[in-house]
């Protein structure tokens, strides 16, 4: 439904982003998570046209953002990270306006305008100036606004940003009921937003996007934190050397000391590797015993900051960007 190839998007000197290329199938909800001045409001701006890109292209359900820019538009609902509503009409005056505008016939705006405010839960508001809306009821404008003609595809820039923790439940929700009857794009900085609501992530960091997967397959595929925490005793020194000898760990600290010269090993293993059976046969070798040995998972969060901290992404976890 979308496709994105080589997009690059240069500001005077400054560089927005860089050959960025991802695809979103029919259906999915996938996550753009960067850190701030990642690239994230750019690509949507330019999916959206309402930017041109230096070079590359975008299409969407087959036309081109740039060439065939108002085929587009009429396929896309387009929430900026500021909606666009006017303070001095009420709700539903909004969207017969925004319906008008976006080309819905005249004899079907009726459907839509109430579609829209009930797929948002805005029945009460309906008759309310936009002005004397919460944060939280004007941002369901803005989806509302978005989703008004219909559209196949959804592109959100940063949609709970300054919302309070009720009203992100709510819009979250929201946008995960959107997604049985369309494709959306949301960007976000918010980890957990991209668990809670995405089924794909592309991870952007200075204008490029250094992976791209399902949660799960970049929390399984990339290290991040995935190994082992292993409750041992005795000689916590002599016993971390030997486990940092094995080729499949990464790293391995003491994290805690229990009661009676026990203490906790955390092993991080290399990517893809297994170290377990080899690390149970360095303790037991050195006759020590292990009382709990637990698998640990990397989260997302820790494959996000150890992608965006690093200068350079190594071929293995590129490789995490082909499809899962
Ligand atoms: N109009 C502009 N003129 C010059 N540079 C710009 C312009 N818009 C964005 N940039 C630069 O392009 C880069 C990407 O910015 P962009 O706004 O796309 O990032 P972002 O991921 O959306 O960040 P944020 O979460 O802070 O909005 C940044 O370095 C930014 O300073």
């Amino acid at each position: 439904m979308i496709e994105v190839e080589h997009l690059s998007k240069i500001y005077g000197s400054t560089s927005g982003i860089q050959d960025v290329t991802f695809s979103v199938e029919a259906g999915e909800i996938l996550g753009f998570l960067g850190p701030n001045g990642a690239g994230k409001t750019t690509t949507m701006r330019i999916l959206a046209g309402y930017l041109p890109a230096s070079s590359g292209t975008a299409r969407i359900a087959g036309y081109d953002v740039h060439e065939q820019s108002l085929a587009v538009r009429q396929r896309i609902g387009y929430l900026p990270e500021t909606p666009p509503l006017y303070l001095d009409m009420t709700v539903e005056g909004f969207l017969y306006f925004v319906a008008r505008l976006k080309g819905v016939a005249a004899g079907d705006r009726h459907r839509r305008v109430k579609a829209a405010i009930e797929r948002c839960n805005l029945q009460e508001k309906r008759r309310v100036l936009i002005r004397k809306l919460s944060k939280g009821f004007r941002q369901r404008v803005g989806i509302a606004q978005a989703i008004v003609h219909d559209p196949p595809v959804i592109i959100l820039d940063e949609p709970t940003v300054g919302l309070d923790p009720r009203q992100i439940i709510d819009v979250r929700n929201l946008i995960k009921s959107l997604a049985d009857s369309h494709t959306i794009v949301l960007s976000t900085h918010i980890l957990p937003e991209v668990s809670m609501t995405c089924n794909r992530v592309a991870i952007i960091n200075r204008g490029q996007i250094i992976a791209t997967g399902t949660p799960d397959s970049l929390e399984a595929n990339l290290t991040g934190g995935a190994g082992y925490e292993i409750e041992t005793e005795g000689d916590s020194a002599a016993a971390q050397q030997l486990i940092k000898m094995l080729p499949s760990v990464r790293s391995v600290e003491s994290i805690s000391t229990t009661e009676a010269n026990r203490y906790v090993l955390r092993v991080i293993s290399q990517p893809t590797t297994e170290p377990g059976p080899d690390i149970v046969a360095v303790l037991v070798g050195m006759g020590l015993k292990i009382y709990e040995m637990r698998r640990t998972r990397a989260s997302l969060e820790d494959v996000f900051l150890e992608l965006t901290m690093e200068e350079t992404v190594t071929s293995d976890q590129l490789s995490v960007t082909s499809e899962q």
